[in-house]
């Protein structure tokens, strides 16, 4: 099914050195397509972030390409980090209208953008809210808000769910692919962990350090909606030793 949709981007022998010789990348290759769900999987320091950094355009390669299919503008991504990075004085709707205050737009002519993407996160009572009122939670629901309000056809995010519990986490997963079948974006995803990656992803990139390169790409054939019966699944634990034995594999080969 993934081979029938339209290419959305290509990235073609991407390195990334930076000073003192640190090889973060070497001939990095992928093809995204749309609506593919694309996890980065690998140990700490094998480019995972900086091949999102140079997808977002906040960095640019070495060497190699990354080429967008058709118009390519600046609403096209929307990036969720680690950390929330909410602005604490502003509420949750203007923290969320920020990315059209950047390009000048007054929040009259966007305010149903926003109410429609906080009702997306399930967060349209909290509009009013300071940051320091909700959870951690919460407060990552209003950067995927915030990511998300201007419909971006990718969305970059940098192991969000990482400082969050786990119970938050799983919740924040099965909301994440609801939200994606509905807005119906792209998604390249960074983890560390096994699970997240073969519960969210349609791809997994596993990734190997010094120099940060692709050792082996998995497919997760399963059907979306998964339910979070998935997780307990025979289908599922065989898709995780599968990927657990490529991530030994590459952290083997650092
Ligand atoms: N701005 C920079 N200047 C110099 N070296 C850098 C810079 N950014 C990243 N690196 C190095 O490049 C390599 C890849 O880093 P990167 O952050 O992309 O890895 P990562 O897989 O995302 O790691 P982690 O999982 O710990 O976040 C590391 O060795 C890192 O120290």
């Amino acid at each position: 099914m993934n081979r029938e949709r339209r290419e959305l981007l290509h990235v073609s022998g991407v390195d990334k050195v930076f000073a003192g010789n640190v090889e973060a990348l070497r001939g990095l290759d992928l093809t995204v397509r749309q609506e593919d769900f694309i996890s980065l999987l690998g140990p700490s320091g094998c480019g995972k972030s900086t091949a999102l950094r140079l997808i977002a355009g906040l960095s640019t390669p070495t060497s190699g390409k990354i080429e967008w299919r058709g118009d390519h503008g600046a609403g096209d991504i929307g990036v969720v980090f680690q950390e929330p990075t909410l602005m604490p004085w502003a509420t949750v709707s203007q923290n969320v209208y920020l990315p059209f205050r950047l390009v000048g737009k007054s929040y009259n002519s966007v305010r149903d953008e926003v109410l429609e993407a906080l009702k997306l996160v399930g967060l349209e009572k909290f509009q009013n809210a300071y940051p320091r009122e909700l959870s951690g939670g919460m407060k990552m629901r209003v950067s995927i808000a915030r990511a998300m309000v201007t419909r971006p056809r990718l969305i970059l995010m940098d192991e969000p769910f990482a400082a969050l519990d786990e119970i938050t986490r799983f919740k924040l997963n099965n909301d994440l692919l609801e939200l994606k079948a509905q807005i119906g974006c792209t998604v390249i995803f960074v983890t560390h962990s096994v699970f997240e990656s073969v519960f969210l992803s349609d791809r997994i990139v596993v990734m190997a350090a010094r120099p940060g390169r692709v050792t082996e790409e998995l497919r997760v054939d399963e059907p979306y909606p998964r339910p979070e019966s998935f997780r307990t699944s025979a289908a599922f634990a065989d898709h995780a030793r599968r990927a657990s034995e490529a991530l030994e594999t590459a952290m083997e080969a650092a």
